[in-house]
């Protein structure tokens, strides 16, 4: 069995922008954890940062080992364990490259730490070519397109070999960032049940990074809403769709097209950037968006203007962080 995955406290600050404001959450081992949130809540740094991509202060736990209380050399071969997928497949692998170096780039070396950049102009060692055909295999691509430069494939292949390579790794942990978002609508399902079919086999801890809340639901065992680089939301996938309790999930669900797989896979439907006070400003992030916080109503919900609202346990499973959680939609 894959590790599980600890984050306490995960804040990220660029200059005067906290992008991910202490956020805390675990992913248990062998699940799959869905965050979704609009565009620019904080999501992809949320990622970045639990993969080591992005500075971050807070904890990182790989079942019970502190990523960051490692040394350097120990904390880079832990930390190989987490693996990245990015939307971007063109720009996510080198277009030097053959297929069989870009997944080869994923390869533990015999130290067991980074090898490094293959060389361009060599081929994949030897030794390594049964290896990565047996990666190619398990994201049913060709073989035969080993040889091939990631400019020659489609995305939804380009998007399998960066799934390859990051399978070459072995890792624990799998993080998937909008990893369908930039391919054709007819392509995202096929993806989506590879990457599905995969993490169940292989047994991995996800972390699975969508705008998108029936992409989501779809894929995860739990979900965490993100707004404003927090967490105003989390549970078991069931729960939180059966009985959204904050308004910005509500809104996500709002937006789902209901209509059929085409569309509840495409990215339509999903509004507006996050809208917050001054950074400064007491209260909840969300009322300026709330329909049921203080621009809603008569009784002016001062308490949404003068306190921030901490996520509450409304069950132990389910968390949410909004005064006024259990008020109809
Ligand atoms: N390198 C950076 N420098 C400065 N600000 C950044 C940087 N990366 C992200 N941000 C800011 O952090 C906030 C969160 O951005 P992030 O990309 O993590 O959100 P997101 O939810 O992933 O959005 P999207 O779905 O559009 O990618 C935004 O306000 C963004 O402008």
């Amino acid at each position: 069995m894959t590790a599980g995955l600890t984050v306490q406290d995960l804040t990220v600050r660029y200059g005067q922008v906290t992008a991910v404001d202490d956020i805390s959450f675990s992913v248990a081992p062998g699940t799959v954890l869905g965050l979704v949130g609009e565009s620019g809540s904080g999501k992809s740094t949320a990622a970045r940062a639990v993969v080591g991509l992005a500075p971050a202060q807070g904890s990182i736990m790989l079942d019970n080992v502190d990523l960051g209380r490692l040394p350097g050399r120990q904390a880079r071969r832990e930390r190989r364990r987490l693996q990245m997928i990015f939307q971007d497949s063109r720009s996510a692998l080198d277009p030097r490259f053959t297929v069989a170096q870009c997944v080869a780039e994923g390869l533990p070396s015999a130290s067991g730490v980074d090898h490094g950049r293959p060389d361009p102009a060599r081929d994949a060692p030897r030794r390594s070519r049964g290896r990565i055909a047996e990666l190619l295999e398990l994201v049913s691509l060709d073989t035969g397109l080993m040889n091939a430069r990631p400019r020659a494939l489609s995305g939804g292949q380009r998007q399998r070999v960066a799934i390859a390579r990051a399978l070459a790794a072995e890792p624990d942990v799998l993080v998937a960032d909008e990893v369908t978002a930039s391919l054709d609508v007819s392509v995202q399902a096929v993806v989506l049940n590879l990457l599905r079919r995969l993490q169940a086999d292989l047994g991995l801890t996800m972390i699975f990074i969508s705008h998108n809340l029936s992409v989501v639901r779809y894929m995860a065992d739990q979900i965490a809403v993100m707004y404003d680089g927090r967490i105003v939301e989390q549970g078991p996938t069931a729960d939180l769709i059966a009985g959204p309790e904050h308004p910005c999930t509500r809104s996500l669900l709002a937006a789902i097209p209901q209509m059929g797989q085409r569309r509840l896979l495409s990215d339509e439907g999903i509004e507006a950037s996050v809208v917050s006070g001054p950074a400064s400003a007491p209260g909840c992030a969300y009322r300026l968006r709330c329909p049921i916080g203080p621009a809603a109503s008569s009784d002016g919900r001062e308490i949404c203007t003068s306190t921030d609202p901490m996520a509450e346990a409304f069950d132990r499973h389910h968390q949410t962080a909004c005064h006024f959680a259990s008020v109809g939609s």
